[in-house]
């Protein structure tokens, strides 16, 4: 039987919202090991390297330039029976890279049910049958508008900003203040049906603001937001950063000129993680991504449903029905990684500092473990695995190990790797800055 260890080619897509040329890491992963025929051009975007089984952009094996979608299902035990049986023949998961030069747009994913129903219904903008609960892993700095705020924070911005109390209606305001006071963070369940009742109804009011009406609120907030600073949108806010948040509406303005996606962002957390900080999101969790390179797994689906900051169709009304309207602080939407305890670090790793991390959302399509060995020599070893891994190289290189197979692997390489295999990751560099050899592995394991 084929040792399973499979380098793989994977495809770039270029959505507008994609950095530019060189500067894409989609880009330049996607150039490591492309044919010959791709070139990165100058000008274009490059957003996603897409790495999986998934039909729409599918990875081949290197060598053959067989799909990986083709060799799993002629040979199930790549995936181990269990996984096939439960998901088909094919990845539980897509596994991308995304370099982001603009904002994404403000969407959700459907649930599995709501999936099939949209696939059912309009197969061409709803390509799956399936949901896509989602993970991010910053790998540069990243920003992005995640789920909604605490129920105080939407309160206070309805107050100290004319131009969002317009769209969103005084009367509608009004009930949504009413209603959530003195009750915003109650864990009582009727207090929370009553908050999310009332959420939905001034969202979806915003969402669907009148044409002229959003032309000059969009007026009134960006004149505001350029002369308040430091005091724009109520100082001692939530946020008690008036400035940023001002920045943050010129800037996402200068990309989606008067787009409703302006006033969005004061009913949604605005999260910054740093290198190696992460998020999950559940299904029909509302987000619009909006900067910096990032490591996204998510299960096998390509559905989006979207609202605003977008040339692509948008479906508010699917949006704004689906959404849980669940509200929380931004700490409830980051992920805290643990050491992954199924790898073992030869001594020279130990020695280096180099780290095993997993990010291990609560859903059983995927998990993520990022690997960062930081001396030549070091050495991780994976325990076995009774399911499919991905693996990237984001940083640096090294070889990449599997029994009697044994192969390099550099920034922008990406291997297969196929159930019950022994991996062993090994550095052929120092870490200058602080890290070497640095890897992401996707899998899945029941
Ligand atoms: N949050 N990130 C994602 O869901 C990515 O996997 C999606 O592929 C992008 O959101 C799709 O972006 P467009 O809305 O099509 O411009
Ligand atoms: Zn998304």
């Amino acid at each position: 039987m084929q040792v399973p260890l499979i380098q793989l080619q994977c495809g770039v897509n270029s959505y507008d919202w994609g950095k530019i040329g060189k500067s894409s890491a989609a880009a330049k992963f996607a150039a490591a090991t492309a044919s010959s025929d791709f070139s990165i051009q100058e000008e274009k975007p490059y957003a996603e390297l897409w790495m999986g089984t998934h039909p729409s952009l599918p990875s081949k094996d290197l060598e053959t330039q067989g799909t990986l979608l083709d060799i799993v299902q002629d040979n199930q035990a790549l995936l181990s029976k269990d996984i096939a049986d439960r998901y088909g023949n094919k990845l539980p998961f897509l596994f991308k890279v995304l370099s982001i030069n603009k904002a994404l747009s403000i969407q959700a994913h459907p649930n599995k049910k709501l999936a099939e129903q949209l696939h059912a219904k309009d197969p061409k903008n709803y390509p799956d049958d399936n949901h896509k609960p989602e993970m991010t892993i910053a790998v540069t700095p990243f920003d992005g508008l995640c789920g909604f705020r605490p129920l105080a924070e939407i309160s206070h911005f309805l107050r100290n900003i004319p131009s969002l109390r317009k769209l969103v209606g005084g009367e509608e305001a009004e009930n949504f203040e009413s209603t959530v006071k003195g009750q915003e963070t109650s864990d009582k369940e009727e207090d929370q049906i009553a908050n999310k009742k009332a959420l939905q109804s001034a969202f979806t009011k915003l969402m669907n603001a009148e044409k002229n009406t959003l032309a000059s609120a969009t007026e009134e907030l960006l004149q505001a937001a350029k002369s308040e600073g430091a005091s724009f949108a109520g100082s001692g806010g939530p946020s008690n950063d008036g400035q940023e948040l001002a920045d943050l509406v010129i800037r996402l303005n200068s990309q989606f000129p008067g787009d409703i996606g302006l006033f969005v962002q004061f009913f949604l957390n605005y999260v910054k993680l740093d290198i190696g900080e992460a998020m999950f999101l559940k299904a029909d969790d509302i987000h619009a991504y909006l900067s910096g390179d990032i490591i996204e797994c998510m299960a096998s689906s390509d559905n989006v449903v979207r609202a605003g900051f977008t040339p692509k169709f948008k479906d508010v009304d699917t949006l704004t029905t689906m959404l849980t309207y669940s509200y929380a602080p931004i700490s409830e939407q980051k992920m805290s990684p643990v050491d992954y305890p199924y790898a073992t670090l030869d001594a020279k790793a130990y020695s280096s500092n180099s780290s095993v991390i997993l990010y291990d959302p609560p859903i059983p399509e995927f998990a993520v473990v990022r690997t960062a060995l930081n001396k030549s020599g070091a050495k991780a070893t994976f325990d076995p695995i009774q399911g499919p891994s991905i693996v990237l190289c984001t940083k640096g290189k090294g070889t990449i190990s599997v029994g009697p197979k044994k192969e390099m692997i550099e920034e922008g390489y990406v291997f297969f790797v196929g159930a019950t295999a022994e991996l062993v990751l090994e550095s052929e560099i120092d870490g200058d800055d602080g890290e070497g050899f640095v890897t992401f592995k996707a899998f899945c394991e029941l």
